[in-house]
């Protein structure tokens, strides 16, 4: 340190000396104020290691005992008291000092940093003194190494973190050089060692990547100059890459606020898997949604879509639609006769055949069941339609084999047209369905194009239809019975049960109305059961009442003559009312029997087997020949009514009934005739022979309870005659 000198030479020794030593005091002042007021605490040894000097601060940081600070102190004492209260750590206490004090002996700059047992740290920093002796600083430095040492933790942190992360991270300067990336990034990339260094350029990555196929195939040399030139943008990106192990990888990247960028890899396989699994599915649900299952036509739902859309065009550009409905005719037969599984390969040919037989341009669909629909956006001419109609007809007509047997179906087509029929989708398929079945009222195998003067009576038939499907459901039918007579003994041999049906919307509906229509919808085969089991359960309530045992005749219709369930049917009703089979008998037309003369066999054959009766209905009015009816098990024949009509006055009926109840006699059946009305067609019937009569002049049909009293008073009768 240096003094500032006064001027004075002119000054006396003495004056000049005395100015030297106020100078020097002077001196001495400031710089023991320094010293006291320092920041670092200072101690001061000499040359023998005797305390010269602490400062205020060296007190405070240490805060040895007071007597410590007395000038002399030896450098030991201060050492021993600071092994004594633990500042150097546990540890030989001898030996701690014994080091100290050596190396302190040694009189060399030194610097370290201690931390003490308070948690305060400080930089510790000898100097020897030139005249011998030593001075050290001892500077606080607790906050300062507080903050480093945080620092570095954090650093290790998030060099842990980063090593560790569950993405992989590559970072890279504005030279587009590696300056790190972490154990993932090598992982996930599949990356070497050697490449993920810092200081690999960019390129060298993309040249790895490319070489290796990871971009697909393509010039290896384009794909590293396209990927380069994006990263140098430096723009921020996100994008996702399928590597070909399968591995999908997001890829975000940002830019650096300093330059250069950082671009960060995460593992979403599992979830583009399920991404892509839920997309699959999605359009495996709008495939089956739009989509009729069976055939891979269009469903009703997206015909509907389809149609809208074609109606706005027509509208806008002003052409003709046209909409043909299409029901295939015998198809619930083949379902019932073949099984389900040659109905679903029938069905599907046919809808081959109707989009071969369109043009591209043409919608078919299945509304369902064997229902199909067509749209013909635009038809340059109405008659058009009527052409399409006739090519649908014979297309359907060509025989279609399944299971090895050919199968020959019709359809019956209604059309209607836009704008002539309707002006919204939803009438003009009404106006198609209505067609369609006039179409199936005409007699099958035709098309109808829609006329309003149809629609108020296939709208009843509709109605018709609709109410009985819930006919069973709601309880409304019943069954009247109507009795017969044995013409030789005078006494009822059986009932006929002829069902009845009652809607509170339609009244009573007679059976010529709508058992046509059961039989169309395929109805008829449970209202059938219904009726087997009804009329079963009555004849044995009427034993019950203890009335003489007599047949109960049902009507069978041709469906439930080919159903596969009949004999199950058959047997259930028998078990189930106790009814010996002999006492039920099946009626059955000549039509039913003529069709597949080897499977009516059979069945008639079964049901024989199970002691059943079975009667030939309406006879006379089909085509069965003799030679034909000798081969089926029946045991008797009806009549028909319309012989029986004017078999008094008419002598080719009376030709006719004659020639039946000689055949009757023949083949040993019991011959019946039907609707007896009058005396004198009994008393015919009679002097020829026929066996019983059924009919009005004896009993109409009547409910179960007036069949009881009817068959109660005949017995009294015939017990008095
Ligand atoms: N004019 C006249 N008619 C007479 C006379 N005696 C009886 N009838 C009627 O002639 C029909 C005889 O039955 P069907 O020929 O089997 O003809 C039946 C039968 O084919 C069918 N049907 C009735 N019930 C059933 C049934 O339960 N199942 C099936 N599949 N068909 C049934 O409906 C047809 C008509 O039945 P219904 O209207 O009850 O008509 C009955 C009966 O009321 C008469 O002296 N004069």
């Amino acid at each position: 340190m240096t003094i500032a000198q006064s001027p004075g030479a002119d000054l006396s020794v003495e004056q000049r000396l005395d100015l030297a030593e106020q100078a020097l005091r002077q001196s001495r002042r400031v710089l023991d104020v320094m010293f006291e007021t320092m920041e670092e605490g200072v101690s001061v040894f000499d040359g023998e290691l005797r305390l010269v000097a602490v400062n205020q601060r060296f007190r405070a940081l240490f805060d040895f005992p007071a007597e410590l600070y007395r000038a002399g102190t030896p450098f030991e004492a201060f050492v021993r008291c600071n092994v004594e209260r633990g500042d150097y750590g546990p540890g030989d206490a001898d030996q701690q000092v014994r080091e100290r004090v050596e190396q302190a002996r040694r009189f060399e700059p030194h610097r370290f940093v201690r931390e003490r047992p308070d948690g305060t740290i400080l930089e510790v920093r000898g100097r020897p003194l030139p005249g011998g002796g030593l001075v050290t600083v001892y500077a606080d430095i607790t906050q300062q190494a507080r903050a480093e040492r945080a620092l570095r933790a954090s650093q290790r942190v998030l060099e842990n973190t980063f090593e560790h992360m569950d993405q992989g991270i590559s970072i890279f300067d504005a030279g587009l050089h590696a300056l790190g990336m972490n154990r993932r990034f090598r992982e996930l990339l599949d990356f070497p060692e050697s490449l993920c260094r810092p200081g690999t350029p960019f390129e060298a990555f993309i040249r790895y990547n490319a070489e290796r196929g990871d971009y697909g195939p393509g010039d290896v040399d384009e794909q590293v100059q396209a990927r380069v030139e994006q990263a140098r943008r430096f723009e921020p990106h996100r994008f996702e890459r399928e590597r070909p192990d399968g591995t999908v990888l997001e890829i975000r990247g940002l830019p650096l606020p300093g330059g250069g960028c950082v671009s960060i890899y995460t593992d979403i396989t599992q979830r583009a898997r399920a991404e892509r699994g839920l997309r699959d599915s999605e359009a495996r649900f709008r495939y089956l949604a739009t989509h009729d299952g069976l055939t891979g036509l269009p469903n009703r739902t997206w015909f509907g879509d389809l149609l809208t859309q074609a109606m706005h065009a027509a509208r806008r550009y002003q052409h003709t639609l046209g909409v043909l409905f299409i029901d295939l005719d015998r198809f619930k037969l083949v379902n019932d006769t073949l099984g389900h599984g040659a109905g679903d390969a029938l069905l599907g040919e046919v809808a081959q055949r109707l989009k071969t037989c369109l043009r591209a341009s043409d919608v078919v669909a299945r509304l369902g069941g064997d229902e199909f629909v067509v749209l013909l956006p635009e038809l340059p001419h109405p008659d058009d339609a009527a052409i399409v109609a006739r090519k649908i007809l014979d297309t359907v007509l060509e025989p279609i084999v399944v299971q090895q047997q050919a199968c020959r179906v019709t359809a019956s087509v209604g059309m209607a047209l836009f704008p002539q029929d309707a002006q919204d989708e939803a009438t003009l398929m009404k106006c198609a369905d209505i067609a369609m079945y006039q179409a199936k009222e005409e007699g099958k195998n035709t098309f109808q194009r829609y006329a309003p003067q149809v629609r108020t009576h296939t709208l009843e038939r509709l109605t018709l239809e609709t109410q009985l499907r819930s006919a069973l459901a709601r309880n409304e039918f019943s069954l009247h019975y109507q009795a017969r007579l044995n013409l030789k003994t005078n006494a009822i041999t059986g009932v006929e049960a002829l069902l009845r049906w009652n809607n509170p919307e339609l009244g009573s509906v007679p059976p010529a109305q709508f058992i046509p229509v059961a039989e169309q919808t395929g109805l008829i085969v449970p209202i059938g059961k219904w009726v087997l089991r009804t009329a079963c359960a009555q004849n044995r309530a009427w034993q019950h009442e203890g009335l003489p045992p007599m047949c109960v005749s049902v009507n069978l219709s041709a469906r439930q003559f080919q159903h596969e369930d009949l004999l199950a049917d058959l047997a259930e009703a028998l078990r189930d009312s106790g009814l010996a089979p002999e006492q039920l008998e099946l009626e059955i037309t000549e039509g039913m029997v003529m069709h597949n003369v080897e499977r009516a066999l059979a069945q008639l054959r079964a049901i024989k087997q199970m002691g059943v009766r079975i009667a030939i209905d309406d006879f006379g009015t089909g085509y069965s020949s003799l030679a034909q009816i000798k081969r089926f098990p029946v045991d008797s024949l009806k009549v028909d009514r319309s012989f029986i009509r004017d078999v008094s006055s008419d002598s080719k009926d009376r030709a006719i009934t004659e020639a039946i109840i000689a055949m009757g006699r023949t083949l040993r059946l019991t011959v019946v005739a039907e609707g007896v009305e009058t005396l004198e067609q009994q008393t015919v019937l009679r002097e020829n022979g026929c066996d019983e009569i059924q009919g009005y002049y004896f009993s109409k049909p009547v409910p179960p309870r007036a069949v009881s009293a009817l068959l109660w008073r005949h017995a009294a009768e015939a017990a008095t005659a």
